[in-house]
């Protein structure tokens, strides 16, 4: 058996994660960005490494996300107790509704929004990482970026500490596959109004390198 296979969205957040990892059994794969090309890159790469004999043990989406203020602050470092679809569903007069409201089985939607951590493999992180915020992380298909959707995807997620594009979709594929699944996000930037200048992008990629010996 391999060892871990970490999930990032673009080349520099793995390059981050490699520069700090201390076990040479991890593999990290930069996948692109979004919920659907992680999750067939990672698709493929299990597959791959089934088909050859040496499957990974456990899957981890990693990266740089946005935190909602008050949760976690910029530069800290967020360990998912889940990964939800926050924008997978229905919009409705009243409000959006989720996937697992409207009425669809389960099995069509490969279990429905909110996928867990895997309870051994986050409780490792946690020791490892002991100052890491730790609670649902959201995946979004568009960055939030105005007060009002900031605000209806808190309340709607009060747990919520962080959002990111791919966690969902790598921990659905892990999930296809039967492995572990996990996510780890440092902060680049507050959820809110879209201010790109002030997102803190090497403070992120520099807390990835920090937090990369957890990857084991
Ligand atoms: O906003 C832009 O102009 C922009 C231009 C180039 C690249 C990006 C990104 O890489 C953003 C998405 C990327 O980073 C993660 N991420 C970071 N902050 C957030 C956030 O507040 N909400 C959602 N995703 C975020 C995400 O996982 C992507 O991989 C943006």
């Amino acid at each position: 058996m391999s060892g871990l296979l970490v999930v990032t969205a673009v080349p520099a957040e793995a390059e981050a994660i490699r520069a700090g990892l201390i076990d040479p059994t991890v593999t990290v794969l930069p996948a692109g960005v979004g919920p659907a090309v992680a999750a067939a890159a990672t698709a493929r790469a299990l597959a791959l490494a089934e088909a050859a004999g040496q499957p990974y043990r456990a899957v981890v989406s990693a990266g740089v996300g946005g935190g909602f203020v008050g949760r976690v602050p910029v530069g800290g470092t967020v360990l998912g107790t889940a990964s939800i679809a926050a924008d997978l569903g229905a919009e409705t007069p009243e409000g959006f509704l989720p996937i697992d409201e409207l009425g669809m089985p389960p099995a069509l939607l490969g279990g429905g929004s909110t996928v867990p951590a895997d309870r051994e493999l986050l409780a490792a992180l946690r020791a490892a990482l002991p100052d890491a915020t730790v609670g649902p992380i959201l995946t979004v298909n568009t960055v939030t970026g105005t007060a009002s959707s900031t605000e209806l995807l808190a309340r709607r997620h009060p747990e919520a500490v962080a959002e990111a594009m791919e966690g969902y979709g790598v921990a659905m594929a892990a999930a296809q596959t039967g492995l572990p699944f996990g996510e780890l996000r440092t902060i680049s930037n507050p959820v809110g109004p879209r201010d790109r200048a002030a997102w803190r992008m090497r403070e992120a990629l520099a807390a990835l390198t920090e937090a990369a010996p957890a990857l084991s």
